[in-house]
């Protein structure tokens, strides 16, 4: 009788970071190309920025202490002694006068301090102050921003828009990255059919793992192989798992992972090299037949053929790998949505639950409400809002408990106070959740 040696999930996650190393391949790309890579190396600014001292308004460069004591009925008065250009050198100005700068422009020496326009009025050659300023007002200083040999950006770091500012202001055009995990992925089943396929023959289904996998691995910023659709055939299998592996950092199978007689992905797993096997079947649900394996220094992941499974355990442990893959330092912060569950929901002891949730806000409170459904739906999810679990240990969690809703699309955008979440999504299915089976 073939059975699961079922895996504790904290023991497989652990495993994920002790067997699995960084790939420490790199490439040096341009700033164009490096939106959303992974930092090889620390980023130290080799210069000041600013790199001179400049206006943050339009107005006067002045010395604050010209200006002292300075108001509406009582202006100080000053010499206009020029005007400095944007872009061009800021000169120098001598006691009791002042230039005109503009919002950016750089101060010249023997000014410390900027009065607004508005504080402000040109009678002639004289300048009436209305207002007094403080030694430094209205001005970035020289460095104030980042400083010649300060660390600006760390190696791990996932360059995202703003941080490629930063690079720019600094003069890094180019930077030292990690390469992008090259993963392959691998559907099978007789039954599975590219989703082209315009009429199904009786018991065909399309090929949606493929694409859920795919379009998830490129959410990472990894390069997916598709390696289309394989029938159960074993020796077929294994050329086609060979011919991919050949290819990627990581290999990804989905179907086939289960202990039926056509359930050939441990055997082609364990041909692909040593050590082979490391897991088949994690005390998880959904998700239980997952099978992960090492051939030489490559990860091999097989994943249950069930598409909302699938999906679960790409998060759960591909994305993990992937990680671990791309040497990402995790998030410093919790990127997790908090709410409060809307139903009681039991749970056996001793195995990880994942829950299917939309979210919805009531009366100013985020609330959780479980999408039930068999995890062969593949539209269950497609109208959740992500996923939490119940641990291990726990035998369950309780109506109005805070959970942590782990989103499936983190970069959907910013949801305003006022919107409606609940308007997205279709009418909640009545189908109560999977029989007990995994
Ligand atoms: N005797 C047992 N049978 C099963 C168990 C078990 O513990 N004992 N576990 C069940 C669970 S849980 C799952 S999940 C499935 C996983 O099985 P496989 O990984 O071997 O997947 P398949 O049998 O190939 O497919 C399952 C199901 O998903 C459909 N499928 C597969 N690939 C795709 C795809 N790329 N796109 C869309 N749909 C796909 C396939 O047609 C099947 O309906 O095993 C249970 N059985
Ligand atoms: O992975 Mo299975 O979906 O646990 O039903």
């Amino acid at each position: 009788m073939k059975f699961f040696q079922v895996h504790e999930t904290s023991d497989v996650l652990r495993l994920i970071e002790d067997t699995y190393k960084p790939l420490e391949r790199t490439e040096e790309v341009s700033l164009y190309e490096a939106f959303d890579r992974v930092l090889a190396e620390d980023v130290v600014a080799s210069e000041d920025v600013p790199g001179f001292d400049r206006s943050t308004v339009d107005g006067y460069a002045v010395r604050a202490q010209d200006t002292y004591g300075a108001s509406e009925s009582m202006p100080a008065f000053l010499d206009v002694s020029g005007v400095i250009e944007m872009g061009k050198e800021g000169g120098a100005i001598a006691p009791a006068k002042a230039k005109y700068i503009p919002t950016g422009g750089m101060m010249p020496s023997g000014a410390d301090s900027v009065v607004m326009v508005e504080h402000a009025e040109e009678v002639g050659s004289l300048l009436n102050v209305h207002k007094q300023v403080a030694p430094g007002e209205n001005v970035i200083k020289k460095g104030e921003d980042i400083q010649a040999g300060s660390r600006v950006l760390q190696r791990g770091h996932r360059l995202q828009p703003q941080d490629l500012g930063v690079l720019a202001a600094a003069g890094v055009s180019r930077v030292k990255v990690f390469a992008k995990p090259v993963v392959g992925i691998l559907s099978t089943g007789d039954e599975i059919v590219p989703p082209e396929t315009k009429q199904l023959r009786p018991g065909e289904v399309r090929d949606v793992n493929t694409i859920t996998i795919g379009a998830a691995l490129q959410s990472m910023g990894a390069d997916v192989l598709y390696g289309g659709i394989v029938k159960d055939d074993l020796q077929e299998y294994l050329r086609r798992a060979r011919e991919l592996f050949e290819k990627v950092d990581l290999l990804v199978m989905s179907g086939g992972s289960s202990v039926g007689t056509r359930d050939f992905s441990v055997q082609v797993m364990e041909a692909l090299g040593e050590p082979g096997i490391l897991v088949h079947g994690i005390s998880l649900k959904p998700g239980k037949p997952t099978i992960l394996a090492k051939a030489g220094h490559k990860p091999v992941v097989g994943l249950p053929g069930h598409p909302v499974s699938a999906l679960i355990v790409f998060d759960l442990v591909v994305r993990r790998i992937v990680n671990r893959l791309y040497d990402r330092t995790p998030h410093p912060f919790d990127p997790r949505i908090r709410a409060r569950l809307s139903r009681n929901l039991p749970s056996a002891v001793g195995r990880s639950d994942y829950v299917r949730v939309r979210l919805e806000k009531r009366d100013g409170e985020m609330w959780a409400i479980p999408v039930f459904g068999k995890s062969g739906l593949i539209s269950v999810i497609s109208e959740s809002d992500g996923v939490i679990e119940i641990p291990a240990r726990k035998e369950g969690l309780l109506q109005g408990e805070w959970v942590n809703v782990n989103c499936f699309v983190t970069e959907r955008g910013i949801v305003s106070e006022e919107e409606d979440l609940s308007g997205r999504h279709s009418a909640q299915r009545g189908t109560e959740e999977t029989p007990d089976c995994c």
